[in-house]
């Protein structure tokens, strides 16, 4: 009997993401939240025949605080995609003021409700919104640093989908084999490409300029849906796939399996207190207490984190892209605390 909760669930995302979390045969409850539409999409959503009972939930008025709470009650895992997306000449940063106290007082309402619930944060600017969950559950007294997880798998299926491209391979057979890192926004994403000496080997062959052109169509892979979408928003289908794909890997540790892959795929975390992670951080990240890093998950949380210095062949070109991604998620992470340290919740 699992439980899932979508938060945002009548948005671009939160749609596709419900309907292939309706597919998936471990959910027993899908339970939706949205502040306008939630019913709708559950009622249709439960016209499909699987086993999956599904629910909506929609605060009558602002003042409604029933819908929320049985939204989360006794869930086991909570995916947050709500918020505002960007428009044309925005970046996730100018989300920030309105997404940070949306972020703030759903999470605030999950350690309250369901204080032992995974959470996945979806929401942007993901560098700072997991900052802010982390807080806001420390000051509940409720924090579990290994079932908070931001949401970067978008990151890892560009890789693989612009890598596959360039090298000439199934993108699908690049799953596991390909890593990314750091961040989820510009120059803080650090894809990882020579970690297998296959994949590596194919590599070698493409052109400095082809490298650095995969390298930023990575890094700001969602500039070009931005600007395709004309005002429309941003990615939602690849990201409903992405954060499925990430989501049905807790889901499946929640049931004792364990990822295929060979290297797991990577989670924005608050390292400080996973085994290894504080000495990680000082040893290299300049003390930077989150970052994205691939995390073996075991019951529904993170088991251990795997550290890409030591295992995963990152150049010196790698290497400077850290640096960079670091001094970006410095400023957001300070950001994100410091909201809520100024915050009444
Ligand atoms: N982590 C990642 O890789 C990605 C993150 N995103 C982010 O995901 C977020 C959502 O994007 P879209 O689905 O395209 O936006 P959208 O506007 O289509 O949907 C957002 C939904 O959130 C709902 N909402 C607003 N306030 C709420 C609240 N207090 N409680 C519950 N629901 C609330 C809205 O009613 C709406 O249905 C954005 O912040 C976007 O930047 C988007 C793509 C990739
Ligand atoms: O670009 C955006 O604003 C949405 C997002 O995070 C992505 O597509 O990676």
């Amino acid at each position: 009997m699992v439980k899932v909760t979508v938060c945002g669930a009548a948005g671009g995302i939160g749609q596709p993401l419900s309907l292939l979390l309706k597919l998936n045969p471990q959910v027993s409850e899908l339970s939706l939240f949205d502040i306008v539409n939630a019913k709708g999409v559950a009622a249709d959503l439960s016209h499909i025949n699987t086993p999956a009972v599904v629910t909506g939930h929609q605060p009558a008025n602002k003042e409604d605080k029933t819908a929320i709470v049985d939204a989360l009650k006794g869930t086991d895992l909570v995916i947050i995609p709500a918020g505002v997306p960007r428009k044309p000449g925005m970046t996730r940063a100018d989300l920030f003021n309105i997404n940070a106290s949306i972020i703030r007082d759903l999470v605030a309402n999950i350690g309250r409700t369901a204080p032992n619930a995974a959470i996945l944060i979806i929401s942007n600017p993901v560098n700072a919104t997991v900052p802010i969950a982390a807080e806001v559950l420390k000051k509940l007294g409720v924090f579990n640093p290994r079932k908070l997880f931001g949401v970067t798998t978008l990151d890892s299926v560009r890789a693989e989908t612009f890598l596959g491209e360039l090298i000439n391979v199934n993108p699908s057979s690049l799953k596991g084999k390909i890593s990314v890192i750091g961040g989820h926004s510009g120059d803080t994403i650090v894809p990882l490409v020579n970690v297998t000496p296959e994949i590596a080997s194919k590599v070698a062959k493409i052109s400095v300029a082809d490298y650095e052109k995969f390298i930023h169509r990575v890094q700001f892979g969602g500039d070009e849906v931005v600007k395709a979408k004309n005002g429309a928003g941003s990615a939602t289908l690849s990201m409903a796939y992405a954060g499925y794909r990430f989501a049905e890997g807790v889901l499946s540790s929640l049931a004792g399996q364990s990822s295929s892959s060979a290297i797991p795929d990577s989670s924005y975390i608050y390292l400080p207190e996973i085994p290894g992670g504080k000495e990680f951080s000082a040893k290299y990240l300049r003390g930077v207490d989150f970052f994205s890093v691939p995390v073996v998950l075991e019951k529904g949380e993170i088991k251990s984190f795997v550290n890409p210095f030591e295992k995963l062949k990152v150049s010196k070109q790698e290497e400077g892209f850290v640096q960079v991604a670091l001094a970006g998620l410095e400023s957001s992470i300070a950001q994100g605390t410091n909201f809520v340290a100024g915050s009444k919740l």
